[in-house]
């Protein structure tokens, strides 16, 4: 049997750190969606009782530091599966990006085993499962539009933004989310207005979700990474309608709603960016 399953990429409209905990992670508020850019797994059954990961990207892990073989061994253990899985990834998120694509891998490995392997799970057991093994996975599990908190595991569904496109634009740098949680100076932050976000979903109010987009990892990034900095300013020289970095970066998005707009924004970071993605949101 073979099964494929989509994992999409997420994007943060909003990032709120409100403390550093106990355990060393950060309390967050975060406002998530998931857009049209997503890796593609294929899950074949095999006759040996193992996890093989195939990628012909060379920066995924190809063993136990794969997101997806960490989802696929939690399923093993935790239900006693004597069953063997290949599991290749067509990889087309960028790594190490901002936009959760090792997490939307193991979330998507969570919901295709689950069939393939008739676990009977519930949405809701698979995410508290993807919990263990990122903070994102949770939320990946679901995909479509949430307000995480905790650590970002407890997952509140939001109604779809406002139709738009999502034009995203990453450096070529790889950024490490734990450095970045490191350097935040939780007494020193520019807190987003996580209400108005969520009532401006509410409303599908597009200039409100725009005016609303603040993530408090920016400043750190840009700080550590000044070529995030160059591409921010110039999406929004190019005319994009809001424009803010996505988890801890380096990627940058833009919202941009007329299709007129689109092509110059993106014709013009292509003249120096050499990832530049031009998407719609998924919403639910
Ligand atoms: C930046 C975001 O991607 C925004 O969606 C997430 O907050 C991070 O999610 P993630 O990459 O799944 O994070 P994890 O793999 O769980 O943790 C990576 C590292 O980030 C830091 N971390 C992560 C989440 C959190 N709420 N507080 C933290 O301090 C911890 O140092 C941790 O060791
Ligand atoms: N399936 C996977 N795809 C990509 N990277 C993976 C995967 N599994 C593990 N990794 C490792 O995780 C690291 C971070 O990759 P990922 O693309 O998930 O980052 P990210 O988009 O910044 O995640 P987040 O937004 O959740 O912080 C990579 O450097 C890579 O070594």
């Amino acid at each position: 049997m073979k099964l494929l399953v989509k994992a999409p990429a997420k994007i943060n409209l909003s990032l709120d750190v409100l403390g550093k905990r106990e355990d060393g992670f950060h309390e967050v508020e975060m406002v998530m969606t998931t857009i049209d850019l997503a890796d593609r797994l294929e899950l074949t059954e095999i006759k040996e009782d193992q996890v093989a990961i195939l990628s012909r990207n060379r920066f995924v892990p190809a063993d136990e530091r794969n997101l997806a073989y960490q989802a696929a061994k939690l399923l093993k253990e935790r239900y006693q599966i004597d069953k063997g899985v290949e599991i290749s990834i067509n990889k087309i998120i960028p790594v190490a990006a901002g936009l959760a694509g090792g997490s939307s891998d193991a979330a998507a490995t969570l919901r295709g085993l689950n069939d393939l392997w008739d676990l009977g799970l519930s949405l809701n057991e698979l995410a508290e499962l993807g919990s263990e093994i990122g903070s994102d996975v949770s939320f990946c599990v679901y995909g479509g539009t949430a307000l995480a908190k905790g650590r970002g595991e407890k997952v509140m569904k939001l109604p779809a933004p406002p139709a738009c496109w999502v034009v995203l634009a990453k450096p070529s740098i790889g950024v490490s989310t734990s450095e970045i949680y490191r350097n935040v100076d939780v007494r020193n932050i520019s807190h987003p207005n996580t209400k108005g976000m969520i009532q401006a979903l509410e409303n599908n109010d597009y200039e409100g979700v725009c005016a609303n987009m603040s993530n408090a990892l920016e400043s750190v990034t840009l700080r550590m990474y000044p070529e995030v900095l160059h591409i921010k300013k110039q999406m929004e020289r190019f005319g994009a309608d809001s424009v803010l970095m996505s988890g801890s970066g380096p990627t940058v998005f833009g919202l941009v709603r007329h299709d007129s707009r689109l092509q110059r924004i993106y014709n013009g970071l292509r003249g120096f960016c050499d990832q530049v993605f031009a998407v719609r949101m998924l919403g639910v």
